[in-house]
């Protein structure tokens, strides 16, 4: 990885529409050569803050840095977007128009083909390169925007639900391109509404709710900020556990317990006397990215 990319980063963004404050002091930084995932419901503020970041919406408070300076339209003609409004034109063909966008945004044409060929290859698309995009499945569409989105090797990646509409085959192959990117020290930051993707890739997540940011930070600090949960088992019946000071039980099913302990005293408490009982299990469990975002946003 290159340490000289630059991250990106907003800082105070705001928006309105009419009275709707659809983004409210939303400051968060995408790192280089990192998966920021950037997770909310439906109406949380994603969308317009991504357009913000690409300059497709004005910023009506607040600001986005590339490295240490404000962004500017050519540091953003450099960026890969892929909108949420997906951006091609559906009866042209695929290479065709693969190699204009490359083109506008400073590839020659001989290696906008070949670039653009090498990742449709990569997709299986290889023998589609002269169908027009309409004739395509919703999912290679997809496929295709993101070659779109992907070809003139961008400096940062501001990616509205990729994944959205792809197959787990095309996933990983996703995947796989956009590792090479973050191999090269390329700041990433990408919406979605599939937590288990989320939870699987993302080195940061950024979590939004009524347009303001409810958490945001690595992946590895945020698990560790969750709830210590611990699974244990002790025969015949884990039922003991409930009514114990510090302890708050999740859930009992038999001999198994998933529990809250409040603190290490607790902790060593609860395991001396399950050993006393007849211990067979006592495992830390790590939060899932998941079950930070159901956490923060309950
Ligand atoms: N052009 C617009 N005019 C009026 N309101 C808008 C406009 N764009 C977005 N909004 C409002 O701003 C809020 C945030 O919308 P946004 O599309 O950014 O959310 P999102 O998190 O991307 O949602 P989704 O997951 O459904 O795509 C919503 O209440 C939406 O209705």
């Amino acid at each position: 990885m290159t340490n000289h990319t630059p991250s990106l980063e907003v800082r105070n963004l705001m928006r309105s529409f009419g009275d709707k404050t659809a983004v409210d002091d939303v400051s968060f930084t995408v790192e280089p050569g990192q998966m920021t995932g950037f997770v909310g419901a439906n109406g949380a503020g994603k969308t317009t803050t991504m357009r913000m970041i690409m300059g497709v919406l004005t910023v009506h408070g607040g600001e986005v840095l590339w490295g240490d300076r404000p962004i500017t339209a050519r540091d953003r003609t450099r960026f890969g977007y892929m909108p949420e409004e997906r951006g091609l034109y559906p009866k042209q063909p695929i290479l065709d128009q693969l190699i204009y966008l490359g083109q506008l945004r400073g590839m020659t044409r001989k290696d906008a083909a070949s670039e653009a060929t090498r990742m449709l290859e990569r997709f299986g698309l290889g023998d589609r390169l002269k169908d027009k995009l309409e004739s395509l499945s919703l999912g290679n569409q997809q496929r295709v925007q993101i070659t779109a989105s992907l070809l003139h090797r961008p400096a940062a990646l501001v990616l509205d639900e990729p994944f959205s509409g792809l197959d787990p085959v095309a996933v990983d192959s996703m995947v796989d391109l956009l590792r090479d990117r973050l191999r090269e020290g390329v700041p990433v930051l990408f919406s979605s509404h599939q937590l288990d993707l989320v939870d699987r890739l993302c080195d940061s997540l950024v979590v939004l709710a009524g347009g303001k940011v409810m958490a945001a930070g690595k992946s590895a600090e945020l698990r560790a900020r969750g709830p210590r949960q611990f699974a244990i088992t002790t025969a015949p019946d884990a039922g003991w556990l409930r009514g114990m000071p510090g302890v708050q039980v999740v859930d009992v099913d038999g001999a198994r317990a998933v529990l809250e302990l409040d603190d290490a005293a607790t902790q060593d408490r609860v395991l001396r006397e399950a050993v006393a009982r007849g211990l067979s299990e006592f495992t830390p469990l790590v939060p899932s990215l998941s079950d930070i975002y159901r956490e923060v946003t309950r």
